[in-house]
């Protein structure tokens, strides 16, 4: 029988952290062997001899965290959100110097929003008006979500290789943010509302007709499959994976 693999989760009490805590306690072939919050000491997870962390922490941490551990030799499942491709570009250049180590950057582990994201990709190109809208509980820090920052590059990057210029919008007089914000010239909306968890809506409109793309996260533990795919692929996929699509075989 092959050996556990052993895991790390940093962020461990918070919403994500505890949800995972629970997740690879119960999950077959893995074994929790640190986790950490706020103040702890990073070289935990090597005294712990982990072979994985998984990061649900801040989006001020998240990249330092991932230097630490790529510096340490331990591969990376990262949920936090808040990268960029400056910060993603630093990762990628850093595990250029370390082989073997892998990282895994999710903006949603949940496969619904993962498949959502991969439709509107694909969708994208047929439509003359594309926005974003997500939705999430109040305690979220970051506005726009990472999925719905991801969403809207990928629609935008579908809508450039298919010679779509910018989407129709005559406004010339608004209050400010009543058209949210422009990511790569996707409007992208964000409501926060209690009794919410995680939602995105995708809307595409040509003249006479609307589709619309929705994946609703009512629970963490939709995060967790995904989470789980994450830490046993990463051991095995060297360098740096953005998107869990990669590991679903979705087209990026
Ligand atoms: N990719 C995905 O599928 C998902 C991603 N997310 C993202 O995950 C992140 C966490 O979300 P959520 O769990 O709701 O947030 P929480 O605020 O509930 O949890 C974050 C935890 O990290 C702790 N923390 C802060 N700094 C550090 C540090 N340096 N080292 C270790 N732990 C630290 C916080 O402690 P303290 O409160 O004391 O500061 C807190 O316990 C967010 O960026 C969110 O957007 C969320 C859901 C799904
Ligand atoms: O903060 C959250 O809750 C979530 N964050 C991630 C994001 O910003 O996209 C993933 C999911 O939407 C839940």
């Amino acid at each position: 029988m092959s050996e556990s693999i052993r895991v790390a989760v940093l962020g461990a009490s918070g919403r994500m952290g505890t949800t995972t805590v629970r997740a690879v306690q119960e999950a077959d072939g893995l074994e929790l062997v640190a986790a950490l919050d706020a103040g702890d000491d990073l070289r935990a997870v090597t005294d712990a001899g982990a072979q994985v962390a998984v990061d649900f922490t801040v989006p001020s941490v998240t990249e330092q965290n991932v230097h630490v551990l790529v510096d340490a030799g331990v591969h990376a499942v990262v949920g936090t959100t808040g990268w960029d491709d400056g910060s993603l570009g630093r990762v990628h250049d850093h595990l250029l110097r370390a082989p073997g180590v892998g990282v895994v950057v999710a903006p949603n582990f949940a496969l619904g929003a993962v498949l959502a994201m991969s439709f509107a990709r694909q969708a994208a190109r047929w439509f003359e008006s594309a926005e974003v809208v997500e939705l999430h509980h109040p305690d979220k820090v970051d506005a726009p979500s990472g999925t719905a920052r991801h969403t809207a590059q990928g629609i935008a990057a579908a809508r450039a290789a298919a010679g779509l210029g910018s989407v129709p919008d005559a406004t010339t007089q608004a209050l400010d943010g009543a058209r949210g914000a422009d990511v790569d010239g996707v409007r992208v909306h964000a409501v926060r509302l209690r009794g919410l968890v995680a939602h995105e809506e995708i809307l595409l409109g040509n003249t006479g007709e609307m589709l619309t793309i929705r994946h609703d996260s009512f629970d963490r533990v939709s995060f967790m499959p995904g989470v789980l795919l994450a830490v046993r692929r990463v051991v095995d996929r060297p360098g740096l994976t953005v998107g869990l699509e990669h590991l679903l075989g979705l087209p990026a």
